[in-house]
C-alpha cells in the first residue's frame, strides 16, 4: 500500500479519487462475477428439472410444431417475434392458403392487391420464448443451424416429471398440421447446390374429376397407386423392392402433370420434383437427393427425354442399350461422368434403384418423346405402368365442357338445400359455383348442358387439338356456354389457320437457316481454295527462282573449272599459278554465295509455306 501511495504521490491531488475508482472497479467486478456464477448455477439447477425436446427442420415434427406455434395466440402478446403472412412447413415457411378473411377481421389483415392475407406470429430466431400450455410453461428457442442455407432447429424445454406433456404437444401439433394440409399438396424442388430438397409451394388439391382422360384411365392409375401403397408387406415377403414407376408419355398439354398433381392430392402425398437437365446435376448429386427423399411421396422426373439431349449416357461397362448421347462432347462427358461430376444414364439408374433410394416412393416420369428414352430406363421394374396421352378426343371434349359449365340442380334439390346448386356441385367434385359467380355464369339445366356438351364434342376433330388448347377456348367463353358451342366451328378453322401459318413460318425459318448455312459453307470453301491456290503459286515462283540461281551457280562452276584445267595444261605453270588460285577461289566463293542465297530463299519459302502442303524440298547447298 505504501509503495502504491509513493507511486501515486505525484498525483497526490487526485489520489483519493483514483483510490475510490479502483475500489469501485474491484467491488463491481466481484459483484458481477458473483451474479454470473449464481445465475449459471441457478440455470444449471433449473435445467436439471427441465425436459428438453429438439426438432430438426429436416424432419416432419419440426413442421408440425412450427405450424402449431403459428396458431398460438400467445405470440400476439410476445415481446419479440417474427411476423409473416405465411405459415410454416418443412422447407421453412409456406404460403398461408387461408388467404381470405372473414368480415370483421380487417384489423388483422394486410392487403396485397385485392387479396387479404392473415398475419401470423412466429418465434424469432435465437430468442427464448415462454408460452403456457396445459398447465406447463414451455421454453421455446428457434436457432439457425446452417447460416448459409438456412437450416433451422427448435428446442422446447418444460419442467415436468415425465415427457407426457411433450408427447401430447407433438400429437396435437401433428393433428393440426395434417388437418390444415388436407387440402394442399406440397411441392419440393431439388437444390443441386446443396443436395437438399427445397420447399417450393403448397398447391390447392385438384379434384380428379377435373382431369378428363379416356374412360377407365384415371380409375386404373388411382387403384394401382392405392394398391401399391397398401402392399408393403407383400413386397417385403417376396423380396421385391417396394417401389413403383409410372411413365406418362405423349403430346404436350394433354394432362400428364395435372394428373400427377391430382393423384398426389388424392393419395395425400407430397411431390418431389427433379429436373435432370438442371445445372449442377451429377451422379453424386442425384444419389444424395434420392437418399433424402422421404419414404412415402411422389418423385417426379419431368421431361425425362430432355436429360438425354444434355449428356446422359450409359457407360460401356453397364448392361443394356449402348450410349445414347446427343451432345457433341461425348467423350468428355463420359470421362467426367466416371468421377460422378456429370450425370450418366447408369448414374441415374443406380440412384433410382440403389440402396439409397427411398422405399415406398411412387416414381412418375413424364416425356413428350418416348422414342428417345433408353429402354433400360423404361423397362418394367423401373417404369411399371405406361400411359399414353393424346390430343383431345370427342369424349374428352364433352367431359371438359361439362366441367366448365356445371348444370343447375333439379328443382327438388334446390328446394331441399339452402345453398342452391353448391351441394350438388361439390358432391360431384365440380368447381363449386359461389353466390357471386352464379350471377355471372348462367346455370343451365342438366339436359341442356348435356346437349350442348354433345354438340360441342361433335365439332371437335378426333385427336387433333390439344386438351390445353380446348381448355383455353373454354376459359375464354366461361360465361357463355351457348355461344361457346355456336362459335366453336369458327374457332377450329382459326386454330387450323394459325397452326398452318406457324408451320409454314417454321418451315421457312428452317429453310432460310439451312440456306444460310449452305451459303456460309460455300463461301468458306471458296476462300480456303483461293488461299491454297495463292500459296501454291507463290511456292512455284520461289522454286523457279531457286532453280534459276542454282543453274547460274552450276554454270559459273563449270566455267571456272574449265578455265582452271586450261591453266593446268599450260607449261608456264609457275607464272599462272597465282592467277589460277584466284579464279578457283572466286569460283568457290560464287558457288558458296549461290548456295547461301538459295538456302536463304528456301528458308523464306518454307516459312511462308508452313502448314501448307506446298513447301519445296531443301536445296543442296
Ligand atoms: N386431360 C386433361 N384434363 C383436364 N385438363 C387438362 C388435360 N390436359 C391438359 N389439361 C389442362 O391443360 C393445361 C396443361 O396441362 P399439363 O401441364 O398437365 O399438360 P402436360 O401433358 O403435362 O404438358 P407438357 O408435356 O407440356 O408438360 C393445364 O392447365 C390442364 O388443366
Amino acid at each position: 500500500m505504501d509503495s502504491l501511495k509513493s507511486f501515486l504521490s505525484p498525483l497526490s491531488m487526485g489520489t483519493g479519487a483514483i483510490q475510490d475508482t479502483l475500489k469501485l472497479v474491484v467491488i463491481g467486478g466481484t459483484v458481477e462475477t458473483a451474479r454470473r456464477a449464481s445465475m449459471s448455477a441457478w440455470n444449471g439447477f433449473v435445467d436439471s428439472f427441465f425436459l428438453t425436446a429438439h426438432f430438426s427442420q429436416e424432419d416432419y415434427p419440426y413442421d408440425w410444431i412450427m405450424h402449431w406455434l403459428s396458431k398460438q395466440p400467445a405470440w400476439g402478446r410476445s415481446r419479440e417475434f417474427d411476423i409473416t403472412t405465411r405459415t410454416l412447413t418443412r422447407g421453412g415457411i409456406i404460403q398461408n392458403t387461408s388467404g381470405d378473411l372473414e368480415e370483421g377481421d380487417e384489423d388483422e389483415a394486410l392487403v396485397h392487391g385485392k387479396k387479404k392475407r392473415k398475419v401470423t406470429f412466429i418465434p424469432s430466431i435465437d430468442t427464448t420464448h415462454t408460452i403456457y400450455y396445459r398447465g406447463h410453461w414451455l421454453r421455446i428457442t428457434r436457432t439457425k443451424r446452417y447460416p448459409d442455407h438456412g437450416g433451422y432447429s427448435l428446442k422446447i424445454s418444460v419442467v415436468a416429471r415425465n415427457n407426457d406433456i411433450l408427447k401430447k404437444l407433438v400429437l396435437e401439433a401433428k393433428r393440426g398440421y395434417e388437418k390444415d394440409a388436407e387440402h394442399r399438396v406440397h411441392i419440393f424442388l431439388a437444390d443441386t447446390t446443396y443436395g437438399i430438397w427445397r420447399w417450393n409451394g403448397a398447391r390447392q388439391k385438384r379434384p380428379m374429376s377435373s382431369i378428363v382422360l379416356q374412360p377407365g384411365v384415371k380409375d386404373m392409375i388411382l387403384t394401382d397407386c392405392k394398391d401399391f401403397l397398401a402392399s408393403e408387406e407383400w413386397y417385403a415377403e417376396r423380396g421385391i423392392p417396394f417401389r413403383r414407376g409410372y411413365l406418362l408419355h405423349g403430346v404436350p398439354g394433354s394432362g400428364k402433370t395435372s394428373l400427377i398433381h391430382s393423384l398426389a392430392g388424392e393419395l395425400g402425398l407430397d411431390i418431389y420434383v427433379v429436373s435432370l437437365s438442371s445445372k449442377g446435376m451429377s451422379d453424386n448429386m442425384l444419389t444424395t437427393l434420392m437418399g433424402n427423399v422421404p419414404s412415402r411421396c411422389i418423385l417426379l422426373l419431368e421431361d425425362l427425354d430432355a436429360a438425354f439431349t444434355r449428356s446422359v449416357s450409359r457407360d460401356s461397362t453397364s448392361t443394356g442399350t449402348p450410349t445414347q448421347t446427343t451432345t457433341t462432347s461425348t467423350s468428355k462427358s463420359k470421362d467426367t461422368s466416371d468421377n460422378g461430376n456429370t450425370l450418366s444414364l447408369s448414374g441415374l439408374l443406380n440412384s433410382l434403384d440403389g440402396v439409397a433410394a427411398a422405399e415406398g416412393r411412387l416414381l412418375f416420369a413424364t416425356t413428350n418423346h418416348i422414342e428417345r428414352l433408353d429402354p433400360a430406363l423404361s423397362r418394367p421394374g423401373r417404369m411399371d405402368v405406361w400411359i399414353n396421352f393424346t390430343h383431345a378426343t370427342k369424349w374428352q371434349a364433352e367431359g371438359l365442357f361439362k366441367c366448365f359449365f356445371p348444370s343447375r340442380p333439379p328443382p327438388e334439390v334446390l328446394e331441399s338445400t339452402e345453398d342452391g346448386g353448391q351441394e350438388d356441385a361439390s358432391q360431384r367434385n365440380l368447381p363449386v359455383p359461389k353466390r357471386k359467380r352464379t350471377q355471372i355464369v348462367p346455370l343451365l339445366s342438366e339436359e341442356e348442358i348435356s346437349e350442348l356438351a354433345k354438340q360441342f364434342a361433335e365439332h371437335i376433330p378426333e385427336e387433333e387439338l390439344s386438351v390445353a388448347g380446348l381448355q383455353g377456348y373454354l376459359l375464354k367463353n366461361k360465361t357463355r356456354p351457348r355461344e361457346c358451342v355456336e362459335e366453336v366451328a369458327a374457332w377450329i378453322v382459326q386454330e387450323r389457320e394459325t397452326r398452318e401459318k406457324l408451320k409454314k413460318e417454321k418451315a421457312e425459318a428452317k429453310k432460310a437457316e439451312s440456306e444460310e448455312k449452305a451459303k456460309k459453307e460455300k463461301e468458306e470453301k471458296e476462300t480456303k481454295e483461293k488461299a491454297e491456290k495463292a500459296e501454291k503459286e507463290k511456292a512455284r515462283k520461289l522454286k523457279k527462282r531457286i532453280d534459276t540461281i542454282k543453274a547460274e551457280a552450276a554454270a559459273d562452276n563449270v566455267k571456272s573449272s574449265s578455265s582452271s584445267s586450261e591453266t593446268d595444261n599450260s607449261t608456264g605453270a609457275d607464272a599462272d599459278s597465282e592467277e589460277s588460285v584466284t579464279s578457283e577461289e572466286e569460283g568457290n566463293k560464287k558457288r558458296s554465295d549461290a548456295g547461301v542465297a538459295a538456302k536463304e530463299m528456301w528458308v523464306t519459302v518454307k516459312s511462308q509455306c508452313m502448314g501448307t502442303q506446298t513447301a519445296p524440298e531443301e536445296p543442296a547447298s
